[in-house]
């Protein structure tokens, strides 16, 4: 009985006070049972679990969309940009028009103000959650996972999914999306001018299966997916937030079913990602400082790491760094390395 008095209070304290970050910040452990409320147009929202809300209005428009942030606890500029578009629908001031998935990720480790707690949630999905002992984190990626899938229960509608980060270090592309491998689809020309609509005017094209959220909801229920930084790592309240203005107008007109904005095709820059690079040895160095930007250029045959015996060299054409990270877990992703490429017979 006092169990039940606590959830329900919990919902009403995100109608009353209209802040799902604060309140998830409060109480970032899994729940028990979802509850709903209805707002007065008759829109449904359902808190799933901590950190996790359903907005589901009673005419939706044609799309169901998902935005979710915080898979990395310490990128809180999304978090809080996320925040306020699901605040505004509460309060009424947005109306939502299409079926909405929110999601908050890692809400322990935004908790503690950490990338991760044991591990990095973004090499959980498409069931790596469910291999050797499990965790927390593989708990929550799993419960990430089975909402997206419950919420993409209808087929024919559009699904689109925007995975909202913060880079680690500097970046000469301050704003860019990685587009999940997607074999047998053409890469999507709307989607690329919607994203710049969003002040996203760079792409780097992934040509490999990952075990990232964007490319799950990807490969799994087709939805137009994307990892998407937009910007650098602060701490909450640290965010100068007139950054991420264009993103927040866009993402609102998208929930609002608005006309979108869709500039020009030739305002985006276009990289396929070139090498994927693992790291396999404690000892893995980068070669170049550990504060170089993301999108650094090399010239052709310059070392960028050693791992053990192995030497990581840019090949016969320049490459940008994106992500070096050399304290990432054995087995992981320590550096991508992109060139540019042109918006050719693979878009459409
Ligand atoms: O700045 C960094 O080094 C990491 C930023 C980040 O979290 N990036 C994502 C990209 C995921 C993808 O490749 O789609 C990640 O590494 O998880
Ligand atoms: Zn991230």
């Amino acid at each position: 009985m006092a169990a039940t008095r606590k959830k329900q209070l919990e919902c009403d304290v995100l109608f009353e006070h209209q802040d799902l970050l604060a309140l998830t910040l409060a109480h970032p452990q899994p729940r028990k049972q979802p509850q709903s409320r209805t707002l007065k147009d008759g829109t449904r929202l359902t808190l799933i679990d901590s950190g996790i809300l359903a907005i589901e209005p009673l005419r939706p428009g044609d799309s169901d969309i998902v935005l979710s942030c915080g898979v990395h606890g310490n990128e809180t500029a999304p978090i809080e940009l996320v925040n306020d578009l699901v605040n505004a629908i509460i309060s009424g001031e947005l109306v939502c028009r299409q079926r909405l998935l929110v999601q908050l990720g890692n809400t322990e480790a935004m908790v503690k103000g950490t990338r991760g707690v044991q591990e990095n949630m973004n090499r959980l999905f498409s069931g790596a959650h469910a291999r050797g002992e499990s965790n927390p984190e593989k708990a929550r990626a799993a419960l990430l996972e089975q909402t997206v899938r419950d919420f993409y229960n209808q087929s024919g509608r559009k699904r689109f999914h925007y995975d909202l980060h913060t880079a680690i270090r500097d970046s000469q592309r301050e704003k860019f999306a990685v587009y999940p491998y997607r074999p047998g689809r053409a890469w999507s020309i709307e989607q690329i001018r919607f994203l710049a609509g969003c002040g996203v005017e760079t792409i780097l094209l992934s040509h490999s299966p990952t075990t990232t959220y964007s490319y799950y909801s990807s490969n799994e229920f087709g939805a137009d997916a994307f990892t998407v930084e937009l910007g650098k790592v602060y701490p909450f309240g640290q965010n100068e937030m007139s950054r991420f203005e264009a993103c927040r107008k866009q993402l609102s007109r998208l929930i609002a079913a608005q006309p979108l904005e869709y500039p020009p095709l030739a305002q985006s820059v276009v990289f396929d990602v070139c090498q994927v690079v693992n790291k396999h040895h404690e000892g893995f160095r980068f070669s170049f400082d550990d504060a170089q930007a993301n999108f650094s250029e090399y010239p052709p045959g310059t070392l960028l790491a050693q791992d053990g015996d192995t030497e990581v060299r840019v090949g016969a054409v320049a490459e940008s760094i994106v992500f070096p990270n050399a304290k990432v877990a054995l087995g992981q992703r320590a550096l991508l390395t992109v060139v540019p490429t042109a918006i050719d017979d693979r878009f459409e």
